[in-house]
């Protein structure tokens, strides 16, 4: 299996140097060559198998030799050994025709554990037979900095740093960050917001003497492995209800574009699903792409489902790539126009878009009911990032099954949960002492020059 750039300007590599490359040189993502497809019959034989034995047989044929069938299993099997619920991404349902996919039993309490939990274990047997030493850096609104540190810390050879908005991220989420005690985990406050986190992670990437000087590596969405590994739970929740004898449905909420990229991937495989909903909060930059066929920045503005602040969504860039017709050229292009505000999409590629993506936007308002109607006819506590999603979900249910995806568990933001409904979300027992731990926090400029200083002085790379 061969990766290659959705700007179509850098190498082509194996699945192993896309994951251990992260963004391409060209500054585009990483993609499969051609996507493998699973038959009705391969799906049907998913049914009664464990979450770990439906991983292996999703990711196996976009995971070159370089991991052996054994080494693959050992890391999928390291990876769920310490979720708290044995199915792993188990499903409630919530109404006669929707449901809701809990991703909140990893160990930071969201979706993020489920790749970031598995590419640790694959990054350390890449590096250990490689003998090499890596600086990751990760931009994070808040869940994907604490599923690194927590994949990533103590190893020999690894050193991680992560870029978080300052002040706008969850306490839950910030002291997740913060407390782990570890010299390889740098957790770095950025005066921005997650969009300056991330531009300036693409710069480091696109700064080859600092990127190779310190051997830069991407644990964000921007990296396939992270992608790939959520694919896996739209197979097992599809094929729980039904699937591929019966279609189905799922509603995402989405900042980063990566989670429903991951849906886009099942459903390119052979998995039936008829429609793919983007759920976003107030931020709804994508919601408004999909009405207007153009992409326009419009900044943004502080949300209780802060994960979900961003108007740069990365994977989107996946998205047109396809929606062009693969032509990395008019995708520069478009990441080009960006770069001044805005770009339009073309006729063709938006029927391409609709054709699978569907959208719908959540105020807080709508947010905070989502929370209390939840609780009231179900006796559930949802996050508020699950909460958007069920709101538009709700407009889009039909005959065919929907399944939303409860994206963190909600005692990462118990202030907004109890304001909407006024239960208490406390944290799992293991956790309960995390706000006596003592936080180590750097305040960083959001300057490029000061952030890679910094990272050189700390790592002596
Ligand atoms: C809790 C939560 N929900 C939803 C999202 C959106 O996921 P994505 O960025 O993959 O669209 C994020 C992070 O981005 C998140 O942390
Ligand atoms: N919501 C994310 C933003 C980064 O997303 P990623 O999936 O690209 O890593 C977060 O919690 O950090």
């Amino acid at each position: 299996m061969k990766y290659v750039s959705t700007r179509g300007q850098a190498p082509v590599l194996s699945f192993e140097e896309a994951m251990l490359t992260g963004l391409a040189r060209d500054g585009g993502l990483y993609v499969p060559e051609t996507v493998p497809t699973m038959s009705a019959d391969e799906i049907a034989g998913l049914a009664g198998l464990s979450y770990e034995e439906v991983a292996f047989k999703v990711m196996r044929p976009f995971i070159g030799e370089e991991f052996t069938d054994r080494e693959l299993e050992a890391c999928i099997r390291h990876a769920y050994a310490g979720f708290g619920h044995a199915a792993r991404a188990p499903i409630k349902q919530l109404a006669a025709n929707h449901f809701l996919l809990e991703l909140f039993h990893g160990p930071t309490l969201a979706f993020k554990d489920f790749a970031m939990q598995l590419i640790g274990h694959l990054f350390q047997t890449a590096l250990e037979k490689r003998g090499e030493k890596i600086t990751i850096v990760g931009a994070t609104s808040g869940d994907t900095g604490s599923a690194a540190i927590e994949a990533f810390r103590g190893l020999d050879n690894v050193d991680v740093f992560i870029l978080f908005p300052h002040g706008r991220v969850s306490d839950v989420q910030r002291r997740q960050m913060t407390t782990p005690v570890e010299g390889n985990v740098h957790a770095l406050a950025v005066d921005g917001d997650f969009d300056d986190c991330q531009a300036r992670l693409k710069d480091m990437f696109n700064h080859f003497e600092f990127r190779d000087a310190v051997g830069l590596a991407g644990v964000n969405s921007i990296n396939w492995a992270r992608v790939l590994a959520q694919v896996v739970y739209y197979f097992t929740s599809a094929v729980s209800l039904g699937a591929p004898h019966r279609k189905v449905s799922f509603t995402v909420p989405t900042g980063n574009f990566g989670d429903i990229f991951a849906g886009y991937i099942a459903r390119e495989m052979g998995l039936p699903i008829e429609k793919l909903v983007i759920a976003t909060n107030q931020n709804d930059i994508l919601h408004r792409t999909l009405e207007t066929g153009v992409y326009a920045k419009a900044g943004v503005t502080p949300s209780i489902s802060p994960s979900m602040d961003i108007q740069v969504s990365s994977n989107f860039e996946r998205a047109l790539f396809d929606a062009y017709g693969r032509d990395g050229a008019v995708v520069a292009k478009q990441m080009e126009d960006l770069a001044n505000g805005e770009f339009k999409i073309s006729q063709g590629a938006m029927e391409f878009l609709r054709e699978v993506f569907n959208s719908g936007r959540a105020s807080e308002d709508e947010t905070r009911a989502a929370i209390k109607d939840v609780h009231d006819e179900t006796g559930e506590v949802i996050c508020p990032h699950s909460a958007v999603g069920v709101k538009v979900a709700k407009e889009h249910l039909g005959a065919v099954p929907m399944i939303t995806l409860a994206t963190a568990h909600p005692a990462k933001f118990p202030d907004a949960v109890k304001e909407a409904c006024g239960m208490d979300a406390p944290l799992p027992g293991r956790m309960s002492d995390l706000f006596e731990r003592e936080e180590r926090v750097t305040r960083v400029p959001n300057d490029l020059t000061a952030i890679e200083t910094l990272i050189h002085n700390r790592t002596g790379r």
